[in-house]
C-alpha cells in the first residue's frame, strides 16, 4: 500500500532551497514529490491529485478545504526580481495586458495592481499565441519565475509586482505557501517542515552547485529577494490580497 504523503512543488529555482532540504533529509522517503509548474502545483491540490503543494496563493481561493501547513513561504519583501510585468508603454496607460499560463498569484496581483493602484483601463487576454512577444504600442504582459532572468535589461517599461505590492500597501507579498487539502499528521508536518528549514539554511552550499549566469545574481536572489519567512506581515498581506482578487 502506498502511504506516502503526496507533494506537489514548484519547478523553479526559487523552490530550490526547500528542494535541498527535502533531499537531505529522511522526510524524502516518506513523500511522493512531484515538480511543476505553479499553475499545475494549484490544479493537483484542487484535484485531489496531491495532498499538499507550494501553490499559488491566489489559487487557495478554489479550494474548499485548506490549511497552511508550513512556517515557509515564497515571498518578497520589496522587489523579487523574478516577477514582472513588461510593457511596451508607461503602465497607466496600456490597453492589452497577457497573462503568464503558469501563474496564478502574479496574474490576479498585476490585476489587482492596474485596478486599484494604477487604474489603468485594459483588455485582459488569457491565451495569446506568444503572450511575451508583442509589437503593439500599448501591451504589457506578465511573466514569472526562471524565464524572466536576465529580461529585465531588455525591456524598456519593466515593473517588479512585488516592488509595486510594497509601494501600494506598506507590505510584503507571499506568491505560494505550502497549502494541504486535508489534515496532515502533526509530526509529518513538524519533520516536513525541519526540512524546509535546512534547505534555507544551506543556501551557501546550494548556490556553490548552481551553474552561474552572467546576466542574474543568483545568489542575490536566494538570499535576498526571496524572503521565505511567512511572517505576521505576510499573513495579512496574504488575506488583503484575497479580499482584492475577490472584489476584481
Ligand atoms: C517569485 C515567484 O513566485 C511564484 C509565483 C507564482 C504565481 O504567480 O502564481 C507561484 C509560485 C511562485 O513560483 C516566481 O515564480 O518568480
Amino acid at each position: 500500500m502506498n502511504t506516502k504523503i503526496r507533494i506537489s512543488a514548484v519547478s523553479y529555482t526559487n523552490t530550490k532551497p526547500f528542494l535541498y532540504g527535502i533531499e537531505h533529509s529522511e522526510i524524502i522517503n516518506k513523500i511522493d514529490l512531484s515538480l511543476d509548474m505553479p499553475s499545475d502545483c494549484a490544479q493537483k491540490l484542487i484535484d485531489n491529485q496531491v495532498d499538499i503543494g507550494l501553490i499559488p496563493v491566489a489559487a487557495i481561493l478554489s479550494l474548499p478545504k485548506w490549511e497552511i501547513v508550513s512556517d515557509y513561504c515564497i515571498g518578497a519583501t520589496g522587489a523579487v526580481n523574478s516577477v514582472f510585468i513588461f510593457s511596451n508603454c508607461e503602465i497607466k496607460d496600456i490597453k492589452t495586458l497577457q497573462l503568464d499560463p503558469q501563474s496564478r498569484s502574479s496574474n490576479n496581483l498585476a490585476r489587482v495592481l492596474l485596478k486599484n493602484y494604477w487604474k489603468a483601463d485594459y483588455q485582459m487576454v488569457t491565451e495569446a499565441p506568444d503572450y511575451t512577444t508583442s509589437t503593439d504600442p500599448n501591451t504589457a504582459f506578465v511573466q514569472i519565475g526562471d524565464r524572466t532572468f536576465g529580461k529585465k535589461e531588455k525591456h524598456t517599461y519593466v515593473y517588479d509586482l512585488a516592488e509595486e505590492w510594497q509601494k501600494f500597501t506598506g507590505l510584503p507579498f507571499v506568491f505560494a505557501a505550502w497549502v494541504a487539502n486535508k489534515p496532515v499528521p502533526a509530526n509529518f508536518m513538524q519533520e516536513f517542515n525541519k526540512a524546509l528549514k535546512l534547505g534555507l539554511d544551506s543556501r551557501a552550499e546550494l548556490l556553490k552547485t548552481l551553474p552561474q549566469r552572467a546576466d542574474f545574481d543568483l545568489e542575490d536572489y536566494l538570499m535576498h529577494k526571496l524572503d521565505f519567512d511567512l511572517t505576521e506581515d505576510k499573513k495579512k498581506a496574504l488575506h488583503l490580497f484575497h479580499d482584492y482578487i475577490k472584489a476584481l
